[in-house]
């Protein structure tokens, strides 16, 4: 086994508990409550400028030209289709411009901010990609449950499904397995525990957005 797979399958009992998570469900049915999104969307925007600079140092510590330019195509992406959701949806759902660039961190934002810090900090690229791999490959797992069909059909709901799963998101997911089964460094331990860490955040991120 690729270590990529190694590792989803040695958290796998948290890798299934988040996405076969209640928030799923309703996101893919079309239930979910607004006050449920909007909380989660709230802290989630606060997860993706974290993520943004990870990716950031990614770019930054990759090997080659071609995988820089991977991530510079998907901060693009991220800069534009995944910002104007967030900003659409704050809309919709009248959300505060407080809320949008100030809230209060629910805990597990902060742990999810804790780890993607450790990792940008490293500079190491098998501990960036660590954290990378869960972040997209989990969402790209609960992404595609959709394609077994879903009822959701209002924008707010659709438009975030549909960021996680198809071709695009898959190939996306595919070049950063690669890249975190192929790289090599001493620091292979610390990589599996911010891994093992990060599909721990993911089950309580979704939780707390409940609480
Ligand atoms: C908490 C969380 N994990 C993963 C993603 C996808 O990168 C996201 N938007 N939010």
């Amino acid at each position: 086994m690729t270590r990529s797979a190694n590792l989803k399958a040695a958290n796998d009992e948290n890798w299934r508990a988040a996405i076969r998570h209640r928030f799923v469900n309703e996101l893919l049915d079309g239930t979910l409550d607004d006050k449920v999104l909007a909380a989660y969307l709230v802290q989630d925007y606060q997860f993706f400028d974290a993520f943004v600079a990870l990716l950031g140092q990614a770019c930054a510590s990759a090997p080659t030209l071609a995988a820089r330019m991977r991530y510079a195509a998907q901060l693009g992406m991220l800069a534009s289709d995944e910002d104007t959701y967030f900003t659409d949806t704050f809309d919709a759902l009248g959300v505060p411009d407080q809320d949008r660039t100030h809230p209060e961190l629910r805990t597990p934002t902060r742990e999810f901010e804790a780890i993607m810090r450790e990792a940008t900090a490293s500079r190491s690229y098998t501990q960036v990609l660590a954290v990378l791999v869960v972040a997209e490959w989990l969402y790209l797992d609960w992404g595609s449950r959709a394609d077994d069909g879903m009822t959701a059909t209002r924008p707010e709901h659709v438009r975030w499904i549909d960021l996680h799963r198809g071709p695009e998101f898959a190939a996306w997911v595919e070049f950063l397995r690669a890249e975190f089964d192929a790289a090599r460094g001493t620091d292979d331990a610390a990589a599996e525990a911010l891994f093992a860490r990060a599909v721990a955040a993911e089950v309580a991120f979704f939780d707390a957005a409940y609480t």
